[in-house]
């Protein structure tokens, strides 16, 4: 693609920026706003959500990262509901308290953002379906916060079975929901099984249904990316992080340019 000026442009899917360009950047910070993780298990979403937070924080932006797998660990007996069953579609317990934890960590966060302790809220879970996302958007335009908050999705997309097998082997089998509970050849397996139960009810964020959402799709870890309905400065700059950041440790470059 050449650009009028005969320069080479970058291919893009979709850049559709409201305001952030026009409004002044104090301006745009002051608009609490929520990040919201999507995904399957072991799609980097708690990673995405570390790197995030750091950075809003060290350009002066207030941001706080929400785990609601943190919120369930205190909720359950990790020997007795820590196993994939636990995440089944068809596991009405397990539903509602996982529910009860998005709703909790929801709760949390909006406090954090009404009280103007902070500026921007990472909630970091699957998010997996379309009604917790329209939850969590219907939480946020509610009127009773002054202002009401804007909600950006990001998805990790990720179906590289190498990227993912190593960040079960190399991440998720050390979580506290195994340790001292089962050995890592158990874990492993438990957590391929769990990312199945997830697969069951996944509703991925989609460009027509999900039309008034702002988001953006990061697929197979930063391979391509697709951003729709930006709105405003923080949104702008996580768009901005995440196009221009290493998502995978560097080992999985060639070893000509990690050695370097
Ligand atoms: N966009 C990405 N796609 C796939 N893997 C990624 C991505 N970003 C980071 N990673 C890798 O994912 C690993 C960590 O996984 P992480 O715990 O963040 O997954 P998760 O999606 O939060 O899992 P869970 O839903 O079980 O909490 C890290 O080793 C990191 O290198
Ligand atoms: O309630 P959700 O959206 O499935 O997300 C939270 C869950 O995600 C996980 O990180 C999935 O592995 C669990 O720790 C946690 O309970």
């Amino acid at each position: 693609m050449v650009g009028p000026a005969g320069v080479p442009q970058r291919k893009m899917t979709y850049w559709n920026v409201k305001g952030s360009l026009v409004d002044s950047a104090n301006e745009q910070v002051r608009v609490p706003n929520v990040i919201a993780l999507v995904g399957l298990p072991a799609r980097g979403k708690t990673y995405i959500s570390h790197k995030l937070c750091r950075y809003l924080n060290w350009i002066g932006i207030k941001t706080k990262a929400f785990n609601v797998g943190e919120y369930r660990r205190k909720a359950c007996n990790l020997e007795e509901e820590g196993e994939f069953e636990f995440f089944s579609p068809h596991n009405n317990k397990g539903n509602k308290i996982r529910e009860d934890c998005a709703r909790l960590a929801i709760e949390d966060m909006g406090r954090y953002l009404d009280s103007k302790e902070g500026e921007v809220a990472i909630l970091d879970a699957t998010n997996t379906t379309r009604a917790r996302r329209r939850l969590l958007v219907d939480y946020c335009r509610e009127m009773h916060h002054n202002p009401p908050f804007r909600v950006f999705f990001v998805e990790s997309v990720c179906d590289d079975p190498d990227i993912i097998n190593s960040n079960i082997t190399e991440i998720k089998i050390f979580s506290p929901d195994y340790k001292g509970i089962m050995s890592e050849e158990a874990a492993k397996e438990d957590f391929m099984k769990r990312i199945e139960m997830y697969k069951m009810q996944y509703e991925p964020i989609d460009e027509e249904c999900d039309e008034d959402l702002s988001y953006i799709k990061v697929i197979n870890a930063g391979k391509s990316f697709y951003v729709h309905n930006v709105n405003g400065h923080v949104q702008s700059r996580v768009v901005y992080f995440l196009m221009n950041i290493h998502l995978l440790p560097q080992k999985h470059l060639p070893h000509s340019s990690w050695r370097k």
